[in-house]
C-alpha cells in the first residue's frame, strides 16, 4: 500500500506563483477528489503529483521518498495518471493504445507476454472497451478516448493512480461506472486521486474531498464536513448544503447563486 503525499507544495507557471504551499495526502483505500473553481490549480497540483512539473518549494512523496529521486521506471510502476492531454497519434488500435501502459510498466526492450496479454484483456473489460478494442483510436468518440487513456493507465497497474477530469465528456451512465470502477480500484489498495467539477458526485462517490481556491487548500477531509455552506458559498458562490437521507445516503442539494 503506498501513499503520495504533498507537503507545502507551490509552484509556478509563466511566471506567476500558481499553487502556495499545498498539502495533500493520497491515502490507499480510498477516493479523494480534487474540486475547485475553474482556475484554481487543480491540473497544476496533480502534474506537480505525477513530476510532469517541477516544484517551486515543497516536496511531493511517494511513502518517504521524493518522487524527483525515483528512477523513471520506478515512478512509472509506482503512479499512473490519466491526462486531459490528447490520447494518441492516429494508426493505431485501441488494444494497442492500452498496452503502451505495459510498455511503460515493462520497458521498452522487455518482451510483451502472455501476461501483459491477460493484463490488457482484464483492463479493456473493466472500462468496457473490449468493443472497441480493435477500432482505430482516431475513430473513437471524446469519452471512448477519455476511457481508453484511463484504460491505458490502469494497463500499468500503478499503486497510486491520478486522473484528470475522467469524468468529462462521459454520459451520466459511463461516469457513474468510472467512479465506480475507481471505488473498486481503492478497495483493492490503491491510492486514488481525482479531479472533479461535479460535487455531487464527490459528495455520493468519494471517500474525501480537497478544495483548492486560488492556489491554496483551503479544506480537506470526508466530503460531507468539507462541502459545508460556507464552502460552497465562498469557494464556489453556490447555496447549498448537504443532506442525509434514508440509509444515511448522503447527497448534495445545490438552491442557486450565493447571494440571489
Ligand atoms: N502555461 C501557463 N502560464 C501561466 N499561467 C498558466 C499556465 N497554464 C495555466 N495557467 C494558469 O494557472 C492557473 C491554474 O490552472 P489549472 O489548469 O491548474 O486550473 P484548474 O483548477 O485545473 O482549472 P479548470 O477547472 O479550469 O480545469 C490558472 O489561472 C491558469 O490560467
Amino acid at each position: 500500500m503506498t501513499t503520495l503525499t504533498a507537503s507545502e507544495v507551490s509552484a509556478r507557471l509563466g511566471g506567476r506563483q500558481i499553487l502556495h504551499g499545498v498539502d495533500l495526502t493520497v491515502a490507499p483505500g480510498r477516493v479523494t477528489a480534487l474540486v475547485g473553481p475553474n482556475g484554481s490549480g487543480k491540473t497544476t497540483l496533480l502534474r506537480t503529483c505525477y513530476r510532469a512539473l517541477p516544484v517551486s518549494a515543497g516536496l511531493v512523496t511517494i511513502d518517504d521518498a521524493d518522487i524527483h529521486s525515483l528512477r523513471r521506471r520506478t515512478l512509472a510502476r509506482t503512479v499512473g495518471a490519466s491526462t486531459q492531454e490528447p490520447v494518441s497519434l492516429g494508426g493505431i488500435t485501441v488494444r494497442e493504445s492500452v498496452r503502451l501502459g505495459r510498455t511503460v510498466k515493462r520497458g521498452l526492450f522487455e518482451p510483451f507476454g502472455t501476461d501483459d496479454s491477460q493484463v490488457v484483456d482484464t483492463v479493456l473489460a473493466r472500462v468496457g472497451l473490449t468493443a472497441l478494442a480493435d477500432r482505430d483510436v482516431l475513430a473513437l468518440s471524446g469519452g471512448e478516448r477519455q476511457r481508453v487513456s484511463i484504460a491505458r493507465t490502469l494497463a500499468q497497474q500503478p499503486e497510486v493512480l491520478l486522473l484528470d477530469e475522467p469524468t468529462n465528456h462521459l454520459d451520466l451512465h459511463q461516469q457513474l461506472s468510472v467512479l465506480t470502477l475507481l471505488r473498486e480500484l481503492a478497495a483493492d489498495g490503491l491510492a486514488v486521486l481525482l479531479t472533479l467539477h461535479d460535487l455531487r458526485m464527490a459528495v455520493e462517490y468519494c471517500d474525501a474531498v480537497a478544495v483548492l481556491h486560488h492556489g491554496n487548500l483551503v479544506a480537506t477531509g470526508p466530503p460531507e464536513e468539507v462541502l459545508c455552506a460556507a464552502v460552497l458559498r465562498e469557494v464556489f458562490g453556490v447555496r447549498g448544503e448537504v443532506r442525509e437521507g434514508a440509509g444515511g445516503h448522503r447527497t448534495l442539494d445545490v438552491m442557486g447563486l450565493a447571494g440571489e
